[in-house]
């Protein structure tokens, strides 16, 4: 039988097994099986060769019983509602594992950004935030970067949200450059979170970082810092890839080398003292820890059973199917889940929020302890839920994150 890889139904999937096993009233599961409000927008942007494109974008906001609606925007070809409706929904579930005080949302734009010029992009998202100026705010729904936007696509939109209203909006994104607001390490943060939670589960595990073989799919933000830093513990860097090529060295390579190499060519492939790699070769090379960092569905049950990490770090949101996941716990593998491994990046996103209102900046090492810390607490919550309730860690997360949410809309009165 062919494989559900549809996220929107996997999502919900996984909200029933925790409601279920939680015994929680069914509402909690008729509240959160679905967004609270989606909208789809289309408008104009002029090219630089002077003829008109129409664009689709589209924003999901799932539960805000815990706070305002945050999450990502993605500019990416495959860009649609289902995808942005279960991205908003992990959203909701990685904020209240952590203790950010946020719902859930996510969005994007349809489009190929590497076939667009930076005027392109600009207008893009200028265009983007004209149309749904109404719907965001800085305490109502608040954006970020997720794959192939970038500080300067957030400063755009800052911008013209400024504008629209009239006055400085400083909140209204998180993931700015510096000198507009940003927050110290959020550039890093997602990266660095899912090293802290690796980190926690090596030791957990009586293992040593220096012994560890890692393998990143996706050399971007997330992936190429947490290569960086798992480095800088010791651990060797077996592969990486992008989306033009992987490379394998069974020696290892400095991630800080070939971040430049990147730079300059484009790509990771051909990299100096490498083999190249497919990316389904690269998924199931020998190594103890794998950290998928680029897109939904790459472990399915058509690889899972061949891979051989024995950590598998989740810094991409929904890389592993729930039949994958099965697999996977079977062979004894520890599944950091996407909803707690890549909560750095939403903790410090929370951070930035919280010192644009203040107006008042912290310092890096404060906004990195403030975040190694959540982010251990989490996983100690997530590991102590998985040994008493018998479960794998993504369950674990889930009965958390599951209950805060049930908690919470108790208190506000949505349930009886
Ligand atoms: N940027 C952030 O703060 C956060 C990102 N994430 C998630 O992390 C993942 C990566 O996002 P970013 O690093 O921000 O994006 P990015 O755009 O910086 O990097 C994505 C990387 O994936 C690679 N890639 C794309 N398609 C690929 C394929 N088919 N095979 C192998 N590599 C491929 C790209 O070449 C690029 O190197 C996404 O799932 C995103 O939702 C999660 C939490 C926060
Ligand atoms: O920083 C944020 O607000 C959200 C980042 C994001 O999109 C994610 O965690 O998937």
């Amino acid at each position: 039988m062919s494989e559900n890889t549809n996220v929107y139904q996997i999502v919900q999937q996984q909200i029933k097994e925790a409601v279920d096993m939680l015994g929680l009233d069914y509402t909690v599961f008729e509240m959160l099986k679905q967004p609270q409000n989606v909208l789809e927008v289309s408008f104009p942007v002029k090219m630089d060769d002077g003829s008109i494109k129409v664009f689709r974008g589209i924003r999901s906001q799932h539960c805000d019983v815990l706070g305002p609606f945050k999450g990502g925007l993605r500019f990416h070809p495959t860009v649609e509602m289902d995808e942005a409706k279960a991205l908003s929904m992990w959203m909701t579930f990685k904020c209240a594992v952590v203790g950010v005080p946020y719902g859930g949302a996510k969005g994007g734009i349809e489009c190929n950004p590497k076939e667009m010029s930076q005027g392109e992009l600009e207008r893009l998202s200028r265009g983007f935030i004209k149309n749904v100026a109404n719907f965001i705010g800085p305490e109502k729904d608040i954006p970020a970067p997720d794959v192939y936007t970038n500080p300067q696509v957030m400063a755009w939109m800052m911008d013209e949200f400024s504008k629209v209203r009239g006055y400085n909006n400083f909140g209204i994104m998180t993931g700015k450059p510096i000198n507009i607001g940003g927050s110290k390490g959020r550039s890093e943060a997602t990266g660095r979170g899912c090293v802290y939670v690796t980190r926690e589960a090596v030791k957990e595990l009586g293992w040593n970082m220096k012994d560890m073989k890692v393998v990143v799919q996706g050399f971007g933000n997330a992936g190429s810092i947490a290569a960086k830093l798992l480095y800088d513990m010791g651990a060797t860097i077996v592969a990486t890839n992008d989306s033009v090529s992987g490379v394998y060295s069974e020696e290892g390579v400095n991630p800080y080398e070939l971040e430049k190499y990147k730079k300059e060519t484009g790509s990771v492939k051909n990299y100096p003292g490498t083999e190249n790699v497919t990316n389904s070769e690269l998924l199931t090379l020998e190594c103890d820890i794998l950290i998928p960092a680029a897109l939904e569905n790459q472990l399915t049950q058509a690889n899972a059973s061949d891979i051989k990490a024995k950590i598998i770090a989740e810094a991409a949101n929904g890389p592993t199917t729930p039949e994958a996941d099965k697999i996977l716990f079977e062979k004894g593998v520890i599944t950091l889940p996407d909803i707690l491994a890549n909560a750095g990046g939403v903790t410090v996103s929370y951070f930035e929020w919280v010192q644009n209102l203040q107006n008042f900046y912290w310092t890096e090492d404060e906004v990195n302890n403030r975040m190694e810390e959540m982010m251990v607490d989490a996983f100690k919550s997530c590991y102590k839920t998985r040994e008493s309730y018998d479960v794998h860690m993504r369950t674990a997360a889930y009965l958390l994150a599951v209950q805060r949410l049930a908690d919470a809309m108790k208190t506000r009165g949505w349930l009886n």
